[in-house]
C-alpha cells in the first residue's frame, strides 16, 4: 500500500537548512495498521505530509495506494484519506450536514453521500450528535467527525497524524478502539504518534523515527525483545542484606544493568518470570527476606532509550523548535 524508497525534506530557514527527513523507506502492506513513533520535531508530520502530495520530497520516490506519487499526485488523492493534526471540522455546520457535504465535494450523489454519512455516525457512535453543530462537539467526538470525514470518500489508506493529541484517557482509549474498528473492517491505516503506549496499543507494525531517520522497526513485542531483557526490581527488608541479594542477583544467567539504590536492588535478566524461582530460592537459602519483587516487561520508552540513548522525554525536550515557519 505504501512503497518509499529514500524520501526526504530539506527546509530552508533563514540561509540555513533543515534536514527534516533525511532517507526514509517506508513499506506498509494491505490491511495493516503502522504507527511511526517519535519526539515532537522528528519529523512524522513532514513525512506524512509527503506521503499525501501535500509536500515535495527533496529527494526519493514513492507509490502510495498504487499511484506514483511524483507522477500521478492526483490518483494518489482519490485513493487515501488524509486526518491532520488536530485538524477539526467546521463549527457552524451540524455534524451530519458537514458529513454529507464531504461526501458531495468527493463527487458522490447527495443521497449515496447520505447513506455513508449514516453508516459512519454509526460506526463512530456518533448518531446522537448528528444533529449538533460540529464545532459543539467534545474533543473525543470532534476527532471521531474527523475520522468519518476522512473515510467518507472510502479511501484505500488512512492517514491520521497524532490522532489522539489532546484528548482525555478515556477519549484516548474510545478511539483506540474505532481506530481498531476501521482496520478490522479492512482499512489500511498508517498514523504518527509521540505516545508509545498508543503505538503500543494500536500498531500491529511501528518504525521510530528520531532526527529524520528511522532507527527501528518491527511488531511491538519485536522492539521490546531488543532491549536487554524484563526488568527485575527486588526490596529487601534490611540495608545489609542488598550485598548478597546483589550477589545472587549477578550470578542469574544473563543478568546485566545491576543497580542498588538503598534497599532495592534492580537488573535486567532475559525472561524475568522465569529467574524468579531460582532467584528466591538462593536468597532463601542466603536468610534474605525480600519485601517486594516486581517483573516488568521492557516499555517501547526503555526501546528508545536503547536505540538513541535518550528517553522520548528528553529527545522532545532538545528538540528546537522552529516557530512560524511550520507549513
Ligand atoms: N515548513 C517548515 N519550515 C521549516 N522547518 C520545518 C517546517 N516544517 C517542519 N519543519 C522542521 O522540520 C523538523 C521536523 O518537523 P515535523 O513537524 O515533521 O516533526 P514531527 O515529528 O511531526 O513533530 P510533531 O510531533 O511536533 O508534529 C522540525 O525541526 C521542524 O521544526
Amino acid at each position: 500500500m505504501i512503497k518509499a524508497r529514500g524520501l526526504a525534506r530539506q527546509f530552508k530557514v533563514r540561509g540555513r537548512a533543515i534536514d527534516a527527513v533525511q532517507g526514509v523507506d517506508i513499506d506498509v502492506e494491505r490491511e495493516e495498521l503502522v504507527g511511526f513513533l517519535g519526539p515532537n520535531g522528528a519529523g512524522k508530520t513532514t513525512t506524512l505530509r509527503m506521503l499525501t502530495t501535500l509536500l515535495r520530497p527533496t529527494a526519493g520516490e514513492a507509490v502510495v495506494a498504487g499511484c506514483d506519487l511524483r507522477a500521478d499526485p492526483t490518483g494518489v488523492r482519490k485513493r487515501i484519506g488524509y486526518v491532520a493534526q488536530g485538524h477539526g471540522a467546521g463549527s457552524d455546520q451540524k455534524v451530519l450536514d458537514e458529513l454529507v457535504l464531504q461526501g458531495q465535494f468527493y463527487r458522490l450523489s447527495k443521497a449515496d453521500s447520505k447513506r455513508r454519512a449514516d453508516a459512519l455516525l454509526d460506526r463512530l457512535d456518533l448518531t446522537g450528535v448528528a444533529d449538533r453543530l460540529a464545532g459543539r462537539l467534545s474533543g473525543g467526538q470532534q476527532r471521531r467527525l474527523d475520522i468519518a470525514m476522512g473515510v467518507l470518500h472510502d479511501p484505500e489508506l488512512l492517514f491520521l497524524d497524532e490522532p489522539s493529541t489532546g484528548l482525555d484517557p478515556q477519549s484516548r482509549s474510545n478511539l483506540w478502539e474505532h481506530i481498531r474498528a476501521l482496520r478490522t473492517a479492512g482499512s489500511t491505516i498508517f498514523l504518527t504518534t509521540h505516545y508509545l503506549d498508543e503505538a503500543d496499543a494500536l500498531c500491529d507494525r511501528i518504525l521510530v523515527i528520531d532526527n529524520g531517520r528511522i532507527v527501528a522497526e518491527g511488531t511491538p513485542d519485536e522492539l521490546k525483545a531488543r532491549v536487554a531483557g524484563d526488568l527485575v526490581t527486588l526490596t529487601v527488608e534490611h540495608p545489609a542484606d542488598t550485598a548478597v541479594t546483589s550477589d545472587v542477583a549477578s550470578k542469574l544467567e544473563g543478568s546485566q544493568e545491576l543497580q542498588v539504590t538503598g534497599q532495592t536492588v534492580r537488573f535486567r535478566v532475559p525472561k524475568g518470570d522465569t529467574a524468579l524461582m531460582p532467584l528466591l530460592r538462593e536468597l532463601d537459602n542466603a536468610g534474605v527476606q525480600p519485601r517486594s519483587v516486581q517483573v516488568q516487561r521492557p516499555s517501547l520508552d526503555d526501546v528508545f532509550l536503547t536505540l538513541t540513548g535518550r528517553t522520548l522525554r528528553e529527545a522532545e525536550a532538545a528538540t528546537p523548535f522552529f516557530g512560524g515557519f511550520r507549513a
